[in-house]
């Protein structure tokens, strides 16, 4: 059984058909790319995913659990973790402040325990903060811990929002366009983070990306998708060399 499975999804909007039965499966570990040209659907499907649409029809699961019909909150607390197009961080807070609201999912114990401050909430909250400085660690982020986020370069802030992603500890993360923006250097050093969250955190990773020299690097599996639909589902050599997914990005 596959880690994630979506099953026919279809997504409409009015008289748009954004997603038109969209099925695939991802393996747990798999680095698993989404390509398309513009207005292929792959945001909407990671909108999908994440609970912000609810699909026209099909299905989604996640370790067998059906989660189209979670509400929205409930997919992060089932394990699942994202970044956007557009950096969505908290622009008043320093990195640490960012990660550590990350790690709200967890809020640990009931209201009153949290009161108390309980051996086990202290305990808990002693963890989570381990576990952030762990991610700032692993993304080289040390010399910004402590700098409000506003200031940051965009490379960096890119950054950060992948740590505050990884600050939730899911088995599922999903990239949205992590690549853009970047120039070609901060693009390489992306590929090495996610080889790392791969292999060194066992993290299935799904990302959205225009990059390709990013997608080559770093996906096990590509699958393209043009005009809500899939189109080619391989390797990133076979997806590329593809004359299907040739002519949809050429246009003819
Ligand atoms: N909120 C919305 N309301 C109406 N139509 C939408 C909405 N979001 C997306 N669409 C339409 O759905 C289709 C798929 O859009 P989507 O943004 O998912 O494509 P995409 O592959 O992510 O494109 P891009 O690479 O440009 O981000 C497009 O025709 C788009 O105009």
């Amino acid at each position: 059984m596959s880690l994630f499975a979506v099953r026919d999804v279809s997504l409409r909007f009015g008289g748009v058909q954004a997603i038109g039965n969209v099925s695939f499966d991802v393996e747990q570990g798999e680095v698993f790319a989404i390509i398309g040209p513009n207005g292929a659907g792959k945001t909407s499907l990671l909108n999908v995913i994440t609970r912000v649409f609810d699909p026209t029809s099909g299905s989604v699961a996640f370790e067998d659990q059906e989660i189209s019909s979670l509400p929205r909150h409930m997919v992060v607390r089932s394990g699942i973790a994202r970044t956007f197009q557009n950096i969505e961080l908290f622009e008043g807070g320093t990195v640490l402040d960012n990660l550590l609201l990350g790690r709200h999912r967890f809020g640990h114990g009931s209201f009153v325990s949290q009161c108390l401050w309980t051996p086990g909430v202290r305990a808990a909250e002693e963890q989570s903060r381990a576990h952030v400085e762990d991610v700032i660690e692993l993304l080289d982020l040390m010399p910004h811990r402590n700098s409000p986020v506003a200031g940051l370069p965009y490379g960096v802030r890119k950054v950060v929002e992948l740590a505050r992603a990884l600050a939730t500890q899911p088995r599922l993360l999903l990239l949205d366009e992590p690549a853009s923006g970047l120039n070609p250097e901060e693009t390489r050093e992306l590929a090495f983070w996610i080889d790392d969250i791969q292999k060194d955190l066992g993290i299935t990773v799904i990302m959205v990306e225009h990059d390709m020299s990013l997608v080559s690097e770093a996906a096990d599996r590509v699958l393209c998708m043009n005009m809500g639909q899939v189109l080619a589902l391989g390797t990133p050599e076979e997806v590329q060399a593809d004359p299907a997914v040739i002519t949809a990005y050429l246009g003819a």
